[in-house]
């Protein structure tokens, strides 16, 4: 179990520290305020404001029509918060990939304008001068390679990636890449477990993963996956601990049903 629920603070060096002692990294999104404050009181090692706001918050199809600006309010939420957990925020579609100078710029708006600790960026050697540029400015990068979203036009699927040898090698060779770059972790989605082992051995720094597999170092989900807000969606990879689609409906069924038959308010629920 935790051995580090205790520390004051999640950093990098602890993350790291993790890894080192075999202790398993916690990493859930989060969105808004309230969330983060329950996941931060329940000791969730890494907080994700990710991208994925653009379908479970805004009901867009893809992760695509997010802005910079959407994620900044939103990271700025989850950051008011939180005492102990490590704050990471996506740099969306468009923030990043026209050069490093913009990648940076968009770094250091969410940096300065919500407080959070980190960012996190799809890809390898396509934006590794990005990657670099923004460690230099003193800004952890969180790496994230396999099935990435922002990309989905590309590949046309959300298919499991990198099954063939070509795919894998390229995989582990970013997963290098971004490590030498200075990248304090690297989320892999959706890749066989066995590559993801190998990643996870060969690497020093923290490999979390989502669908991904039992031997990383850490695991990620969307918190209305995991808390089963969501119906539609149900890969594989996903382990639902509640199901808050079906106990928010029979909550909001009882009271239309109590407004209706004028239960509510009651006498003691007036002034
Ligand atoms: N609610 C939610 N959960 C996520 O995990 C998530 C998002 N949204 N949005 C951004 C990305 C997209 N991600 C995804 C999207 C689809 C699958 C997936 O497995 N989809 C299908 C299979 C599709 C196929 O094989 O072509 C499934 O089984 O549901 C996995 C991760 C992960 N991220
Ligand atoms: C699925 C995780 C890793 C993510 O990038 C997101 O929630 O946007
Ligand atoms: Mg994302």
């Amino acid at each position: 179990m935790s051995v580090n629920k205790e520390i004051k603070r999640v950093t990098t060096h602890i993350l790291q520290k993790m890894k080192m002692d075999g202790e398993r990294i916690s990493m859930l999104t989060a969105y808004d305020f309230s969330m983060a404050r329950i996941f931060d009181d329940a000791g969730m090692d890494i907080l994700l404001v990710g991208d994925s706001a653009s379908n479970v918050m805004a009901g867009h199809e893809t992760t695509l029509p997010i802005t910079l600006d959407q994620m900044i309010y939103h990271a700025a939420s989850v950051v008011r918060a939180i005492k102990r957990s490590f704050v990471v925020v996506d740099l969306p579609f468009g923030s990043y990939q026209g050069n490093s100078k913009e990648a940076l710029s968009s770094a250091i708006r969410i940096m300065k304008e919500t407080g959070a600790h980190g960012i996190k960026i799809e890809g390898g050697e396509e934006i590794i001068e990005s990657v670099k540029r923004i460690i230099s400015s003193g800004i952890p990068v969180m790496g994230h390679l396999g099935l990435t979203p922002q990309s989905i036009y590309k590949f046309g699927t959300y298919a499991v990636r990198a099954t063939e040898e070509a795919e894998a090698q390229k995989l582990l060779a970013d997963a290098k890449l971004l490590q030498e770059a200075g990248c304090f972790a690297i989320v892999l989605e959706k890749i066989p477990a066995l590559l993801a082992k190998q990643v996870a051995e060969e690497l020093r720094i923290p490999i979390i993963g989502i669908g991904a597999g039992k031997y990383v170092d850490g695991q990620v989900l969307v918190m209305h996956d995991m808390l089963g807000i969501n119906k539609e969606f149900k890969p594989r990879f996903l382990r639902r601990y509640l199901n808050l689609y079906e106990q928010i409906l029979k909550a909001s069924k009882q009271y239309i049903n109590d407004v209706k038959g004028r239960d509510f308010p009651n006498d003691n629920e007036q002034y």
